[in-house]
């Protein structure tokens, strides 16, 4: 088991709780995130994951319960505040500016993502970020004639030029083949290798295996596990709300790790 005595804090939920009228999507969730985490958001559909990190980064603020980023009660700040602070994310269905070409949209995040007057060339930024998650088309394409594998890509792009903290990654890898999986994951650790704690809301159990060290699993809006990957994954009650017996989805996980060794 990891041992997190002496490893700093990043993000902390405290009670995090956020209702839509009578119902509770998310319950009371407490939760540590670490330095150097790639932390897995997992949990059945309709558990809660993606109000949760919605509720953490602004996009639609908790009814209860606190946000702590470095130490600091950001509980509430909407999202443009939070990510100058220093939290970034991408979307499960990612919506850039249609007409804009994929250069133009990550420099709306580095000119907007950043405090005035720290990247000295925002061009330069920008073209780094779509270097960096390996975009596969010119920087001119327009945005609306991407595909979602690629609009993927462009929100990482986008979602990296605010030089993040912490990253948020809503479902990263739905919909990618395994070549495209194993592409991720190598982003994946390129950006953990900058120094970018990161919380993945990720149904790909193969995907989770491979690139998490610690997952939080949650079922109807409550935390039911936290931990080393490891116990999570074979938490029973983990494996009865989410896992269950599927052998497949296990038996894939344990072959892409082995492809990607
Ligand atoms: N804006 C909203 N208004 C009302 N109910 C909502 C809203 N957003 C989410 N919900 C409800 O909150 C619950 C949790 O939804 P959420 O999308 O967070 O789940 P999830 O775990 O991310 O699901 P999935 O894995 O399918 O993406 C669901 O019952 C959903 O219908």
């Amino acid at each position: 088991m990891k041992d997190t005595a002496n490893i700093m804090i990043v993000l902390e939920t405290k009670n995090l709780t956020k209702q839509f009228g009578g119902l509770t999507a998310v319950n009371a969730v407490s939760m540590t995130l670490y330095k150097g985490d790639v932390m897995g958001l997992i949990g059945p559909n309709g558990a809660g994951k993606t109000t949760f990190i919605n509720a953490i980064t602004g996009l639609n603020p908790p009814t209860s319960g606190d946000v702590i980023f470095f130490g600091e009660n950001t509980t509430g700040l909407p999202p443009e505040k939070m990510c100058r602070k220093g939290i970034s994310r991408t979307f499960q269905i990612p919506s850039p500016f249609p007409k804009m070409s994929a250069i133009e949209s990550v420099m709306t995040a580095t000119v907007f993502g950043n405090p005035p007057g720290t990247i000295k060339d925002p061009v330069a930024h920008s073209r780094k970020m779509l270097e960096f998650v390996e975009f596969p088309m010119s920087e001119d394409v327009i945005s609306e004639q991407l595909n979602t594998v690629q609009l993927k890509r462009l929100d990482l792009a986008r979602a990296l030029a605010s030089n993040p903290k912490v990253l948020f990654m809503d479902e990263m890898a739905s919909g990618l083949s395994e070549g495209e999986l194993l592409d991720i994951m190598k982003i994946i650790r390129k950006i953990t290798g900058q120094g970018i704690s990161i919380l993945m809301v990720e149904h790909i159990m193969q995907l989770i295996m491979a690139v998490c060290n610690r997952l939080l699993c949650i079922q109807f809006g409550t935390k039911i596990a936290e931990g080393p990957k490891d116990e999570v994954a074979n938490d029973p009650k983990v494996t009865k709300a989410y896992l269950g017996s599927n052998t497949d989805e296990k038996n894939k996980a344990e072959e892409l790790v082995a492809e990607d060794n």
